[in-house]
């Protein structure tokens, strides 16, 4: 039996981590509420391969150690700085664990406008959509418990948007499987994933005994464009509804090129731009029927808002 197969690749932690954290300024709090997924590699074929637990970390630990984290780390408020925190101390405090896979989903608590100024209120705060706030990071400390490096990826996923003209679809391939007729004038709507990677970066090792003296640049120090830059997020979100909204759209995929080209001209440290982009397809009642034309793309009005299937428009644009 054991000749026949062989332990290939082996990674394992808690996913769905939940955690919400306030921060108090006074009578104004900032508010984050986050899903963290940790999992880990290293020395740990032999939980699998001999039932062995003498090497594993509970994942109810790592479950408890985002959750101190949570409570004493400086970078709580910003997503990729806290996945970085988190990595890093587990890399550092377990020698047989050689890499960290965080995974961060930021859901939107966004403060309630107050009267007709619209004033954000200091401490009440709207779930204002289901776009979320997604990132990635591996700390990988394979080379040498002081030689960490990392990456980053960032993003958004679930923005769900639409435009009511301003998108065409003619000149594709016409044979003997084709229904779709061309249109100059249709409905575009997407629930747009975005994600950015960032080039690889060096993290220097906490040296403290609780390994807990992660150091990130502050935030007026960081590089525009970089991954230490916590406004890249916001760049990449606007240009995108931007672009959206703007383009004079060919096709999905046309748009989406155009999309991902504006974040790696606008932010320095972008190495490469991945969207998936469904097209939510919103088909045209036929009503002839009674006589009234709601097919000629100008008379369209009433749509049929189709679920499923939906197109999948997917690409990676990279730094050359
Ligand atoms: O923008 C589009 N790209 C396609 O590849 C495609 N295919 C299709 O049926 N409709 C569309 N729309």
């Amino acid at each position: 039996m054991s000749e026949l197969s062989y332990l290939s690749s082996a990674r394992y932690g808690k996913d769905a981590v939940r955690v919400f954290r306030v921060v108090r300024e006074g009578s104004t709090h900032t508010v984050v509420e986050y899903n963290v997924k940790v999992l880990l590699e290293g020395d740990i074929d032999i939980s699998y391969t001999e039932a062995d637990n003498s090497v594993v970390v509970a994942t109810d630990s790592m479950k408890n150690i985002t959750y101190y984290l949570a409570k004493v780390s400086p970078h709580i408020l910003i997503p990729e700085r806290f996945a970085l925190h988190l990595g890093t101390h587990i890399v550092s405090k377990y020698a047989h664990i050689h890499k960290a896979f965080i995974d961060i989903e930021q859901l939107r608590w966004s403060r309630i406008p107050i009267g007709k100024d619209g004033k954000p209120h200091p401490h009440s705060f709207l779930r204002d959509g289901d776009e979320k706030k997604v990132i990635k990071v591996e700390v990988d400390a394979t080379a040498g418990k002081d030689k960490i490096q990392a990456r980053v990826s960032a993003g958004i996923n679930d923005l769900l948007v639409l435009k009511s003209t301003g998108s065409s679809f003619t000149s594709f391939i016409r044979d003997e499987y084709t229904l779709l007729k061309e249109v100059d004038d249709r409905i575009f709507s997407t629930s747009i994933d975005l994600s950015y990677t960032f080039g690889p970066i060096s993290i220097p090792p906490p040296k403290d005994e609780k390994k807990l003296d992660f150091i990130a640049p502050s935030p007026n120090q960081e590089e525009p464009g970089s991954v230490w830059d916590p406004l890249v997020l916001d760049r990449a979100r606007t240009v995108t509804l931007e672009v959206f909204a703007t383009d004079d759209s060919a096709s999905v995929q046309a748009t989406l090129y155009r999309m991902a080209q504006r974040i790696i001209e606008e932010n320095a440290g972008v190495q490469s731009v991945s969207y998936a982009l469904p097209n939510k397809h919103y088909i045209p009642v036929d009503m002839s029927y009674i006589g009234l034309d709601n097919l000629t793309p100008a008379k369209a009005e009433v749509f049929q808002p189709v679920a499923a299937p939906s197109g999948l428009i997917t690409a990676t644009v990279s730094r050359k």
